[in-house]
């Protein structure tokens, strides 16, 4: 059995009192791909803070590779792609400086990069197809540019745990297949992958195992098991429709719901 990647136990987190996550438990193993899916609100980005540390839960415990967050992060185990209304693309930097810091973690104090990050930033730019613009400031690139290079920034930080926010967010059919071939590399090399998306057609061609949540976990397991249209409706409190309507929408008739 392949080691644990992320464990979370009975985590609750709430903002300003209001309850976003209800005692969430969840163990996801490397060498597998999770599809993070829910509404609107539904906690998946609160899910994401609380495993990078970000917002502090009121109960519960979270894992990374057995390590509690802190530590994880300074070993560089976890990458995290946010969603791009988190960044602010005002900042003056480059492409190549946004991936450059994907790797921080391995340099000293002054940061100054050495030879091994500057390649290991040449080969995540080619790997997204961005080297063409490594010196692009970062607001002028479009939405789907902008999400190649924070998923750069995730490769080249070489971490064992990734977790994706929303990558294919305004990202084309063709942009949106190439990093999920990345990410099918990524399962193979021993990786845990967490990723939330709204495109549920794709879920089922790349994620092994699939996380209904609405304020709380509703279902979790094996991806043919538990992304059924019955556990959809649910997740979506019966907003997208009858069954037969959700169930072409797991066919690809609608790409994008949200
Ligand atoms: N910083 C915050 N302060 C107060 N409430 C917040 C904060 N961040 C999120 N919330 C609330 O917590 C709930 C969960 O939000 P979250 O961003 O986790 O949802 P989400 O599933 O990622 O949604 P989306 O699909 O829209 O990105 C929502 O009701 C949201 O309004």
């Amino acid at each position: 059995m392949n080691a644990i990647g992320i464990d979370i136990e009975n985590v609750t987190v709430a903002y300003h009192g209001k309850v976003a996550l209800h005692s969430a438990s969840l163990q996801l193993q490397s060498g597998s791909i999770c599809g993070l899916v829910g509404m609107n609100g539904a906690g998946k980005s609160t899910l994401f803070k609380a495993i990078m540390g970000f917002v502090k839960p009121a109960t519960g415990r979270i894992l990374v590779n057995g390590l509690p967050i802190h530590k994880a992060q300074k070993t560089n185990i976890v990458a995290y792609v946010p969603q791009s209304e988190e960044v602010d693309w005002n900042f003056p930097v480059s492409v190549a400086d946004v991936v450059m810091m994907g790797r921080y973690g391995y340099m000293n104090i002054l940061r100054i990069p050495g030879s091994r990050d500057k390649q290991a930033v040449r080969e995540s730019l080619e790997r997204v197809q961005m080297s063409d613009l490594r010196d692009r400031q970062i607001g002028e690139l479009s939405g789907g540019q902008k999400k190649r290079t924070f998923f750069a920034r995730a490769l080249a930080q070489q971490a064992q745990v990734l977790l994706l926010d929303e990558p294919f967010a305004g990202v084309d059919v063709k942009t949106e297949k190439m990093l999920i071939d990345l990410l099918l590399q990524l399962r193979e090399r021993g990786h845990t992958i967490l990723i939330s998306t709204h495109d549920l057609a794709s879920i089922k061609t790349f994620c092994d195992r699939v996380v209904l949540i609405n304020r709380s976990i509703l279902a979790y397991g094996n991806t043919s098991d538990v992304f059924t249209p019955e556990n959809i409706a649910r997740a979506f409190d019966n907003s997208l429709g009858d069954l037969s309507s959700v169930t072409s929408q797991l066919n690809g008739k609608n790409r994008d719901i949200k």
